[in-house]
């Protein structure tokens, strides 16, 4: 005899309903209220604790445009990647983002994306890396004098790395020394991009600042920085043009992104806006991606070890090349690593141009939707133990589930353009370092600052040890 069904109990009434019309559950408004100090301090536990207790989908409670964090593996990988037509870039990180960068390829959408990306793609292709390996030994160059030099061998590594790393992309990308050349100096480029980026911050955090256009002091200091970043474009630019009127060149107008651009006809305005995108997005990651591995490499000295044997292996004393990059598996394992466990780029937003369903919950045109590769890679069901620092999930394990749910440089049509330039510069970087040094922490690990990318707080203080 079968049991009388039961009749289903009721439906529990959604706790926000009155807050959100997405129809899943997600924090009050007054749990906002709490965590907001927690949150300008450092959004990350916040976001990890907000998917754990409320899953894939989850609505903040939010006036006007939903606002959804999307957490689930297939959510994210329909908004950029399987539907990535219904989502545009109009959110306040990119709108935020585009008063200093302009309308370059980060932060614009539709005929103008699509006309820049095709233009500028041939720079990046896999086959044509071979100078970024060049330029890397370059930047590592640069660390290494640092290093040797520093009393007892402390650097921190945060600020010469991010000098170096605008180095490689103004030599590989733009045929300029942006660092000790005429352009403008690292330091003074450095400072601007920071300074330029925090007000962006504070804007995208806060989004009652003042309206752009009043001469407030983070207004005044968003348009010194902007100059000194539009000079900076503006004889990279000047260079070009007198060296192309002199006669062939170098690598030509054809090869590089600037003579990339340039033969595609776009204006000296569009040009600024790509270089300063370039720019903007080409160092301050990897230099993040860097210190944060080397951090990681310092607490690990088993899987430096490994690396060494490696480096010991293929490069036999040598420095490395390009055509080393393939052959440096362990190298490689780290930056992945590295990159899953401190992905510079946190937070990808998307504005939702049509309605869609996101992991069974219907999300209406107009959503603002959040992703985070930080969430997305510390999945326990993807990534077991995913605290760990575990190069072996790298190396001994097939992809998996792991493949949609590790999104450092993003995924879809609007993957990172620069992704194999960063791979390749951060292998060449780490294994020329450490062909004939060690790292050790000098002090505790330091705290995450989720500003643009991923900064350590204070910088990030490491010993260099000759290797034993
Ligand atoms: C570890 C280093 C890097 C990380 C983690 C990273 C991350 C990302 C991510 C997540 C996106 C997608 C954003 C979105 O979908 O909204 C992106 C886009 C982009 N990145 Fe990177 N990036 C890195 C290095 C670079 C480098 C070296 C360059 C250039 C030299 C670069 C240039 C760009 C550009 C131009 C875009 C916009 C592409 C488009 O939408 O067509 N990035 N990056």
């Amino acid at each position: 005899m079968t049991a009388p069904a039961q009749p289903a109990p009721p439906a529990r009434p959604r706790r926000n309903a009155r807050f959100t019309p997405v129809e899943a559950e997600g924090p009050l408004p007054w749990h906002m209220l709490a965590a907001v100090p927690g949150i300008m301090r450092d959004a990350l536990p916040f976001l990890e604790r907000t998917a754990a207790r409320y899953g894939d989908v989850v609505p903040f409670p939010v006036r006007g445009r939903p606002a959804v964090l999307v957490n689930g593996v297939a959510g994210v990988r329909r908004v950029l990647q399987d539907n990535h037509r219904a989502y545009g870039k109009g959110t306040v990180q990119y709108t935020s983002l585009s008063l200093v960068t302009g309308a370059g390829l980060l932060t614009t959408d539709g005929e103008v994306w699509r006309a820049h990306r095709r233009a500028a793609q041939p720079a990046f292709h896999r086959d044509t890396l071979g100078h970024v390996a060049a330029e890397s030994l370059r930047a590592a160059d640069l660390v290494r004098v640092e290093w040797d030099t520093a009393p007892g061998r402390v650097v921190d590594v945060d600020d010469v790395v991010v000098r170096a790393t605008l180095a490689v992309v103004g030599r590989a990308l733009l045929g300029a020394d942006l660092v000790d050349g005429g352009a403008a100096d690292g330091h003074r480029l450095v400072a601007a991009v920071h300074e330029a980026l925090a007000v962006v911050v504070r804007r995208a955090q806060q989004p009652w600042t003042a309206p752009p256009g009043l001469p407030t002091p983070a207004a005044r200091r968003l348009e010194r920085a902007r100059r000194t970043l539009d000079d900076a474009c503006a004889t990279v630019l000047a260079d070009r043009r007198a060296a192309l009127a002199a006669g062939p060149h170098g690598r030509g107008p054809g090869h590089d992104v600037l003579g990339l651009l340039l033969a595609a006809g776009l204006t000296d305005g569009e040009i600024r806006d790509e270089l300063v995108t370039l720019v903007i997005a080409g160092h301050e990651t990897v230099a993040a991606s860097l210190a944060w591995t080397l951090r990681l490499l310092a607490e690990h000295p088993e899987v430096v070890a490994r690396v060494h044997a490696e480096l010991d292996t293929v490069l036999d004393g040598r420095r490395p090349g390009w055509e080393d990059v393939p052959r440096l598996p362990v190298v490689r394992a780290v930056v992945d690593e590295g990159l899953r466990l401190y992905p510079p780029a946190w937070v990808v937003t998307r504005r939702a141009l049509e309605d869609d369903v996101l992991d069974g919950v219907a999300v209406p045109a107009g959503s603002l939707v959040i992703t985070s590769p930080w969430v997305h890679h510390r999945r326990p069901d993807v990534w077991p133990d995913p605290e760990r620092f575990d190069v072996d999930r790298w190396l001994d394990r097939a992809p998996g589930a792991r493949r949609d749910a590790y999104i450092p440089f993003g995924a879809g049509p609007r993957l990172c353009i620069g992704r194999d330039f960063a791979l390749v510069e951060s292998v060449v970087v780490l294994a020329d370092l450490l062909r004939d040094r060690s790292v050790a922490p000098a002090g505790p690990r330091p705290a995450v600052v989720p500003s643009v990318t991923l900064r350590p707080r204070g910088g990030m203080h490491l010993a260099a040890r000759p290797r034993r």
